[in-house]
């Protein structure tokens, strides 16, 4: 069963499924996959798929990210998967599960695979640490503006 995030807090809720939540999606009526950890329900999307149906099919109910980073989906493609999240992997499910998604109850089904195999890479990101998005940058500016003023002025000494 899927399971959301612990206690209130500022993060706006996440609902998580496990793989064996994924897996049970996996029929002419409902098509989920897994992304990048991410969990999408692409039902009324298979018909539309310009790569066909078939391609789906075969990764219905399971981690499909190799295979959709494989064919290298355009921007478009990658824009478009927002409209079919439905929730996160749960962390028990990921291999680069953190000690701060600990925080994060245990689903009943992964709690019982302990050393389990069959993980995914989770690449979701920490809204929280989006500042590097426009820190980096900041920083790079900044350094250019004072090399800018550095050699500017000593042009005019000389
Ligand atoms: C569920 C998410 C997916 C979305 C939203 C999606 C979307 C798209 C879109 C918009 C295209 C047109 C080309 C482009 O814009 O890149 C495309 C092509 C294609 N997709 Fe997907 N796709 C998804 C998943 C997959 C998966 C899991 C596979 C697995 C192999 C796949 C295989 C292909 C193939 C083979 C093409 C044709 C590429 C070509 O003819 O150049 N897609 N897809």
């Amino acid at each position: 069963m899927a399971s959301s995030e612990g206690s209130g807090g500022e993060e706006s809720q996440v609902t998580y499924y496990t793989l064996e939540d994924v897996k049970k999606r996996n029929s002419s009526k409902e098509l989920w996959l897994v992304i990048h950890g991410r969990v999408y329900d692409i039902t009324s999307f298979v018909e539309e798929h310009p790569g066909g149906e078939e391609v789906l099919f075969e990764q219905a109910g399971a981690d499909a990210t190799e295979s959709f980073e494989d064919v290298g989906h355009s921007v478009d493609a990658r824009d478009m998967l927002k409209q079919y999240y439905v929730g996160d992997l749960h962390p028990d499910d990921c291999q680069n599960h953190s000690k701060k998604d600990a925080a994060i109850p245990s689903s009943n089904s992964s709690r019982t695979r302990r050393g389990k195999t069959n993980t995914v890479l989770c690449l979701v990101q920490d809204p929280k640490s989006s500042w590097t998005t426009w820190l980096i940058p900041a920083v790079a500016v900044l350094i250019l503006g004072l090399m800018y003023r550095f050699y500017s002025a000593d042009s005019r000494s000389s």
